[in-house]
């Protein structure tokens, strides 16, 4: 039974899909991605994000949802195949909580605002 908490959420979730590292991918979808590789892991997660985009565009509220839970779900998956934790996400957000994307892209280094790098905060 999942959590209410959305904190406790992802951590469960997190914690199946390290499980699933040691699965038989016969009968686990994140043990097939996890022998397919990054590669497959990171299409699926840019296909997700294009599903996104296009339910957006289309105005469908209930398909947002889904493919965003879907855009999330391989995020983590991403983030365990990567030896990542979401709570590192968590923490970036957390961190630029409060900061003006537009205060911080003006307080970049000219090569930085001109495309020169992509190494900035926000990515906007
Ligand atoms: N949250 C999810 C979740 N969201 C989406 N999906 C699956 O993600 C897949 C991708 O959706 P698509 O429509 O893109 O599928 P597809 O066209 O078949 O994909 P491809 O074959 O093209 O790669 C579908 O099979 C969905 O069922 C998920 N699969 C698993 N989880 C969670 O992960 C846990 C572990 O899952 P298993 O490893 O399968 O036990 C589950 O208990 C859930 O909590």
């Amino acid at each position: 039974m999942a959590t209410n908490n959305p904190g406790e959420l992802l951590a469960q979730l997190a914690a199946v899909i390290e499980q699933r590292k040691q699965a038989d991918p016969g009968s686990s979808y994140v043990a097939q991605l996890f022998a397919k590789g990054r590669s497959k892991i990171a299409q699926k997660v840019g296909e997700e994000g294009v599903e996104v985009a296009l339910a957006a565009v289309s105005g469908d509220n209930v398909a947002i949802v889904s493919e965003m839970a879907d855009l999330w779900f391989h995020s983590m998956v991403l983030l365990a195949d990567a030896g990542l934790s979401h709570q590192a996400v968590l923490d970036e957000l957390g961190e630029r909580f409060g900061l003006s994307g537009l205060e911080e892209k003006a307080s970049r280094p000219q090569s930085i605002k001109s495309g020169a790098s992509k190494t900035g905060n926000h990515k906007n």
